[in-house]
């Protein structure tokens, strides 16, 4: 109908990651859709890409299928703050991914994550929420926080009490992964809100974080394993169950691993870094231009109707 009316249908949904810099994140996003791809993903992954990623970056990411679409960079007011890392001052640029209204719903991934197992039912959670996995605070990047100085964490709520005040902090969320619901309003109202707020460590992580916190609904931990639990907070952690891996912690990214950083001498974490390689060289996860499933296929063969997050 929506056609007929001359207004361009919306597609049910997307995978989308963001890609900045001439750097080597676009090895990630490779092995992020060649991972996609090998599960049977049943929607294409688009690629947010500022100005400066080059020519045959967006190239590579074309021949692998991806989407990829240009956005214009998004920067916090100007402000003494450090960051947690640099920088992550251009992360806020993943804000633009509201803005992608042609689809109802989109699953954002980091470009370091990768996907090993099917997570095509995130699409049909209900809608209203803003779903993502908690993060942990236990690692030095969050040495700066009050939670971190008395060794409180979300991850395991009973092993230090929060405080006197005893009301712990909101449930925060790790913005490397999240289920969202593009649309101008929501978009408008992020850039309008960022505006008059302060910059923070963690950057954008922090600020959707404030922005959607009465609408957070948090996901099992499987949707996005952040390394550091390996080590933090391994009875939380089931590798059989894990269905996507975010290579977040310092040292882990696969296409730079030297395993020299702390915790990364490791042999969960090397077995986790050999699997990201044999997924990015799998010649037959390369895009022949069918992994797109027709969305009804999908919904029949992957959404059968028990399924559930
Ligand atoms: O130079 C960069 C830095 C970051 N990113 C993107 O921003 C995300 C978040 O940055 P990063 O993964 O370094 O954050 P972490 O989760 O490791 O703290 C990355 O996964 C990429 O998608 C990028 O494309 N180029
Ligand atoms: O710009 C802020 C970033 O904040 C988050 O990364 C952090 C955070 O998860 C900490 O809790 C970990 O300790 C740390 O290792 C990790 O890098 C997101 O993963 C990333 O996408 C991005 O939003």
């Amino acid at each position: 109908m929506a056609a007929f009316m001359g207004v361009a249908a919306k597609e049910k949904g997307a995978y989308v990651t963001f890609l900045a810099g001439s750097g080597d994140y676009w090895k990630g996003v490779v092995g992020l859709t060649k991972g996609l791809r090998g599960v049977k993903s049943a929607y294409p992954l688009v690629v947010a890409v500022l100005p400066d990623v080059p020519e045959a970056h967006r190239q590579t990411l074309l021949d692998q299928g991806c989407i990829v679409r240009e956005i214009k960079p998004v920067y916090p007011p100007e402000s003494q703050t450090e960051f947690a890392m640099a920088y992550y001052v251009i992360n806020y640029s993943k804000l633009r991914i509201w803005e992608f209204v042609e689809y109802e719903r989109m699953v954002y991934l980091d470009a370091d994550i990768q996907v090993k197992d099917n997570i095509n039912h995130l699409f049909d959670l209900e809608t209203g929420s803003f779903y993502a996995v908690k993060d942990c605070f236990c690692e030095k990047t969050w040495s700066h926080t009050p939670q971190y100085k008395i060794g409180y964490c979300q991850q395991c709520p009973d092993r230090v009490a929060w405080s006197a005040e005893g009301v712990p902090p909101p449930l925060y969320f790790n913005a490397g992964m999240f289920v969202h619901e593009p649309s101008l309003a929501t978009a408008n109202a992020l850039l309008d809100k960022l505006v008059i707020t302060d910059p923070s460590p963690f950057a954008e992580q922090d600020f959707l974080n404030m922005f959607f916190n009465d609408v957070y609904k948090p996901i099992p931990n499987v949707y996005n394993l952040v390394l550091a639990m390996l080590w933090r907070h391994p009875e939380n952690v089931d590798l059989s169950k894990v269905k996507a891996v975010h290579y977040c912690a310092a040292g882990s990214k696969p296409w730079r691993f030297t395993g020299e950083e702390a915790n990364m001498d490791r042999e969960d974490i090397k077995m986790l870094v050999k699997k990201w390689w044999d997924i990015y060289y799998d010649d037959s996860l390369d895009y022949k231009g069918d992994h797109q499933l027709h969305e009804a296929e999908a919904v029949v063969k992957y959404h059968p109707a028990s399924s559930t997050a």
